[in-house]
């Protein structure tokens, strides 16, 4: 189609006119047009996000994507060398994952399908991702489906993935730059990309539901067991805490208009009641497990029992997963992790201390994650509005409640926290949110002298984990390979540390500790031109800035001119001083 009649073709279906279109392409066109206000006769190309935002949205998808992986690559695995890419897109249109053949990299980068690449209906018109997004259904948009030019010659299939409430989490979408030209030919496609999906929110589910009850059900009794159609996790009393979107189709079949799924009683739906999962478990043959559904039709069950009370299944080396990324072979932190691993199926209160940057906040999610679940996660700053201190509390109920730098609280903020905490004590024990507090500040030294209440402290801190600061760290080479992982996966090349400019990170005094060594690797990584980064490659450290106008040789003649001293001064490594020293000529070269 020549793109002449591409736009005619435009017009002709925003006047109203029947096209030869799924409905929901035309649909599309039109939001494009009306409600982005584009024009199909200016093509744009992809829009690549930039590598700080794609981080930000790979953090945020982090789980699904581990999660989701090994399902892609087992989809990757039959499409490769078939010229598709597959791409996992965040609910924004974002891709945050990707598999294609590198003999094509540059082809399908200048395409948008690669890493990084927004694909939102509203930047990128009419596509896959985007128009699944909107629709929340699986679309094949094939060639000149697609609104801009631009795309016009891929032909893309996407279908959604939704989390185990019902919310739209990511899009899964295989896209190829050239294909046949009927439509048909990627029906096959749709059907792959519908049952990975499946897949994928099934083994979701799975994970976040170890610790409870779930009934797997199928149409067919001999996939039951291996590719069931739907599943709902279920907690002690029945009721529906998870599901996938098949099986929030099949629910919403048995109900009338918007009830709420997620809270109902499976024998709402099912013939069943709890007490009889236990004959659905596997040891039966599957025959016997036939189950009805209340407008008559019938299923065939499977009830998986919890693996454990809400506690994910240990790995290999004894720590739950969720502590695994926080520290390697250090004798203290492993102690310390073992320690949180211990009090995070608990309602014990927490105190996480330690310096800025130690990793605080990412301990507090590691031991709410750790407990599984779609749990609220919710943080209470002295920043936020205090009014709305109490509606934060109530939407932690059941989950964890974080409150950060408690020490920043004046004293009416202490009393009003402490009333709130309180008024905690009449919930449920089960619905109570779990506290955990953070803090860089000597909380107990703050009560002694008075700056702290007690009472507070107490209800906040029954226990204390510390968080070494970096410098005392014996992981650190640990540290910096996890983040040179995470940092480099966007470069073309793996790059590696010179053994020199690794012993000068060691040697430094990091005051900002672990956010401080994440930004000097992100730039080391970013600037670096070949695949080694050297010494000359390491930005400076912040704080060896002298204030108020003070010269280096101000600081050394203050610390009588020793170079240790200026370096701990300064918040560097002694090599920094003594090279700074030389190209400002106060020592010979
Ligand atoms: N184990 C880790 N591996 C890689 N990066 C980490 C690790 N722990 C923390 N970080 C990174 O270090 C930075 C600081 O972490 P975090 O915010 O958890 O620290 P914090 O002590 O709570 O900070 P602050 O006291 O300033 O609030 C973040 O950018 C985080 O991504």
């Amino acid at each position: 189609m020549s793109d002449l009649s591409h736009l005619r073709e435009i017009d002709s279906a925003l006047a109203g006119r029947s096209v030869d279109r799924d409905a929901l392409v035309a649909q599309s066109w039109r939001r494009c047009v009306e409600q982005y206000g584009m024009d199909p006769a200016k093509p744009s190309p992809a829009h690549i996000v930039t590598e700080a935002r794609l981080r930000e949205h790979r953090e945020q998808s982090e789980r699904l994507i581990a999660i989701a992986r090994s399902g892609l690559e087992a989809l990757f695995r039959q499409i490769a060398g078939q010229k598709y890419v597959l791409l996992l897109a965040d609910a924004k249109g974002v891709t945050v994952d990707y598999f294609g053949d590198p003999k094509f990299e540059d082809e399908l980068r200048q395409a948008g399908l690669y890493l990084g690449s927004d694909w939102s209906e509203n930047l990128a018109g009419t596509c896959g991702v985007g128009s699944c997004i909107v629709t929340k259904e699986a679309v094949t948009i094939h060639q000149s489906d697609h609104f801009d030019l631009t795309h016009t010659p891929l032909s893309c299939t996407a279908a959604p993935i939704f989390d185990t409430g019902g919310n739209l989490a990511a899009v899964l979408d295989i896209s190829l730059l050239r294909s046949p030209q009927p439509k048909i030919s990627q029906s096959l496609a749709l059907n792959l990309v519908k049952a990975s999906v499946r897949r994928v929110e099934m083994a979701n589910l799975m994970a976040i539901n170890r610790g409870d009850w779930v009934l797997r059900f199928s149409t067919s009794p001999e996939f039951l067991d291996v590719d069931p159609e739907a599943a709902v996790a279920l907690d002690g009393s029945g009721r529906i805490i998870g599901m996938t979107h098949g099986a929030e189709t099949v629910l919403k079949r048995q109900v009338a208009g918007q009830e709420p799924l997620i809270g109902a009683r499976i024998d709402r739906f099912f013939d069943l009641s709890v007490d009889s999962l236990p004959d659905l478990m596997r040891g039966r043959p599957t025959e016997d497990r036939l189950i009805s559904l209340q407008d008559g039709q019938g299923m065939f069950g499977h009830a998986i029992a919890p693996q454990s009370e809400r506690r994910p299944a240990p790995v290999p080396n004894g720590m739950p997963a969720a502590f695994q990324s926080i520290g390697g072979a250090d004798p203290a932190i492993q102690r310390l992790l073992g320690e949180a691993a211990r009090l995070a199926p608990t309602a014990i209160p927490l105190l996480v201390a330690g310096e800025i940057g130690t990793g605080k906040e990412r301990l507090v999610r590691a031991i709410h994650t750790s407990q599984g679940g779609s749990r609220p996660f919710v943080t209470l700053t002295c920043a936020a509005p205090r009014e709305d201190w109490e509606a934060m509390a109530d939407a932690a109920e059941g989950g964890t409640l974080f409150i950060d730098a408690p020490e920043d609280l004046d004293v009416a903020g202490q009393g009003r926290l402490l009333r709130i905490i309180a008024g905690g004590d009449a919930l449920a024990l089960r619905r109570k949110p779990r506290l955990v507090a953070a803090s860089a500040v000597d909380l107990a030294g703050m009560v002694r002298g008075g700056a702290f209440r007690a009472d507070l402290f107490f209800r906040l801190a029954a226990v204390t984990l510390a968080l070494p600061p970096l410098r005392m760290r014996q992981d650190f080479d640990w540290l910096v390979d996890r983040m040179m992982r995470q940092f480099g996966h966007l470069r073309p090349v793996s790059l590696r540390l010179s053994p020199a400019a690794r012993a000068e990170l060691k040697a430094r005094a990091w005051p900002g500790n672990l956010r401080e060594l994440a930004n000097t690797l992100e730039v080391a990584i970013a600037l670096a031109e070949g695949a080694v980064i050297d010494l000359p490659d390491l930005p400076t450290a912040p704080l060896a800035v002298v204030e108020d106008g003070e010269s280096l040789a101000d600081v050394l003649a203050a610390c009588g001119g020793n170079m240790s001293l200026a370096a701990r001064r300064l918040g560097v490594n002694r090599s920094t001083i003594l090279r700074r020293a030389r190209r400002e000529g106060l020592l010979p070269h």
